[in-house]
């Protein structure tokens, strides 16, 4: 041993060397060595790896910028930035800030290629691309015609939830974090494919579809931090031999959408030539559209990725806002309190299901969304981007050269910043509207200040693309629950459980359910 380690002197001189001088690199001369962190992030990604393997980093986060402040290094080539300062100059339009790696993680193997979506492409290119024909179908005009399925689905839950919780003979808890889901699974997939999964029927997590996204979330959320390892696992070409060709969500995208053109084609051969589709026009109807005007970029799996991308961003993500938003309600009396009064003064102008329209003229119920959102952002991680050629200008004056990977984390933007006014940790909608004493422009100025700092839906050219329909969903269903029911926490001493992954989920937060 000894002698080979004589014979190679050099070589073992240099690695040793290397060894001393990388900490002391990193730590003292590297670009980032001004920035504060924990000491073994400066030295390797496994720091963050591990942060997010433990479920928690959305706290450890808030906790680290509440000791470091606004700008803290979390990897050796990574800044957590908690300063909303820093939105448009990260996310703004022509900015150049590009996703980083961290999306790799995200992306899955469709048929014999890996399938980018939407969400997960770093290349603007193709994402301007994939993004220009169907970008109708997400705004706002078309989230209004979407309206008749979300009434029905909230028909269907609350039906439901009497028929299985409230009429039951022996008085039963009901799993209001599981029936959220439900409700925003079932939404999703019928705005997309023209048929719910059943979970509000069954009242249940059908065929485990939601536990087992929820697993491949927990397993690539860690990875997200060094991609590498999915590359590793998952990417490579000895994997690519012998992996597991079977993708049980594509399979069924595959099925529902050959449903869905066999409706259509019956629709058409009908005679109904008013209209190539039933009403309303369904996700599913803009993607094959998209096939036939934009060939070059929308093939039939293409179509397969845009469908099972709307099931993957707006279900869990949905599900997530309306549960922070029950269990705040019901942990906080007088918001609790306020927001019934609200609701029982405008009743004889309400129908059930309440529309959209009429969900506007409840300002309490706006500022309980915005707070709910505010307080428990549905992604738990910061939005990572590569910093562009002309660098990053800081607020000090220094500039963080091009390559390094930069996020803004909306947990700590959202508890800790001092636009959000007194005591940001704490649950009060009441920051929303307009105080005693406060002028009409001083309010408008200071709400359009929290809304700049909003991180909720993300920000610039990647903003979420379903914000609208997230917004009819959330605003209806939550006044036509609060009419027909009265929830009481079973145990509402106990704090909800919650899991980081890529997104914050809650569980065990059971309430009995009456009817009001
Ligand atoms: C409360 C509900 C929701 C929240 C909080 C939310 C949050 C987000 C965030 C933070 C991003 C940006 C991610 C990033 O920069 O990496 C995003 C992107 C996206 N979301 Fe949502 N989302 C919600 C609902 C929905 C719904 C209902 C849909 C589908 C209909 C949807 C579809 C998308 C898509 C397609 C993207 C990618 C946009 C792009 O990169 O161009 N989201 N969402």
């Amino acid at each position: 041993m000894m002698d080979t380690i004589m014979d190679n002197w050099p070589l073992v001189g240099v690695a040793a060397l290397a060894t001393l001088l990388y900490p002391l690199y990193q730590i003292f001369l590297h670009p980032l060595s001004r920035y504060p962190g924990p000491l073994l992030a400066k030295l390797t990604d496994y720091w963050r790896f591990r942060d997010v393997r433990s479920r928690r980093s959305h706290l450890t986060r808030v906790a680290l910028h509440e000791r470091h402040g606004p700008v803290v290094r979390v990897g050796p080539n990574m800044l957590s930035i908690a300063d909303p300062a820093y939105i448009p100059k990260i996310y703004g339009p022509g900015q150049g800030f590009l996703k980083s790696p961290f999306y790799q993680p995200f992306e899955g193997w469709v048929g014999e290629k890996i399938g980018y979506n939407l969400f997960t492409t770093r290349d603007p290119a193709y994402h301007a691309a994939l993004k220009q024909p169907v970008a109708a179908a997400y705004g706002f005009k078309s989230a209004l015609e979407f309206e008749p399925i979300v009434d029905q689905c909230i028909e269907t839950m609350v039906r439901r939830i009497d028929e299985l919780i409230v009429q039951a003979k022996v008085k039963k808890a009901c799993d209001l974090a599981g029936w959220m889901q439900y409700y925003a699974f079932d939404v999703m997939a019928i705005m997309t494919y023209g048929k719910a999964f059943g979970f509000l029927e069954r009242g249940e997590d059908v065929n485990h579809m939601i536990a087992r996204l929820d697993a491949r979330l927990d397993v690539i959320s860690p990875e997200s931090q060094m991609p590498w390892l999915d590359w590793l696992q998952r990417k490579n070409w000895v994997v690519n031999i012998f992996r597991d060709r079977t993708n049980p969500f594509a399979t069924i995208a595959a099925s529902l959408i050959r449903d869905r053109q066999a409706a259509l084609i019956a629709t058409s051969s009908s005679g109904d030539t008013e209209q190539k589709a039933p009403s309303p026009r369904l996700f599913i109807d803009h993607f094959l559209d998209a096939q036939e005007t934009h060939p070059a970029v929308v093939d039939s799996r293409t179509v397969v990725i845009y469908t099972t991308t709307n099931i993957m961003a707006g279900s869990d993500t949905v599900a997530i806002a309306l549960r922070t938003l029950f269990y705040m309600v019901l942990r906080h009396a007088g918001v609790r309190a306020r927001l019934l009064a609200e609701l029982d003064a405008a009743a004889p102008g309400l129908t059930f299901p309440v529309s959209w329209e009429q969900s506007q003229r409840l300002p309490y119920l706006d500022a309980v969304v915005q707070e709910s959102l505010r307080i428990h952002p549905p992604v738990g991680l910061p939005l990572e981007r590569v910093v562009p050629a002309a660098g990053l200008a800081m607020r000090d004056g220094s500039r963080v050269p091009a390559g390094v990977q930069v996020g803004c984390h909306a947990w700590p933007i959202h508890l800790l910043d001092p636009v959000w006014g007194p005591e940001p940790k704490q649950f009060r909608p009441e920051r929303w509207l307009r105080a005693a004493g406060e002028s009409a422009e001083a309010h408008a100025e200071r709400v359009a200040a929290m809304k700049r700092a909003m991180l909720a839906f993300g920000a610039g050219s990647r903003m979420c693309m379903g914000r609208h329909l997230a917004a009819v969903q959330i605003a209806k269903l939550v006044p036509s629950l609060l009419m027909k029911f009265r929830f009481e926490l079973v145990e509402p001493l106990r704090d909800w459980d919650l899991v980081c992954g890529w997104f914050v989920r809650q569980a065990n937060m059971d309430v009995f359910v009456d009817k009001r």
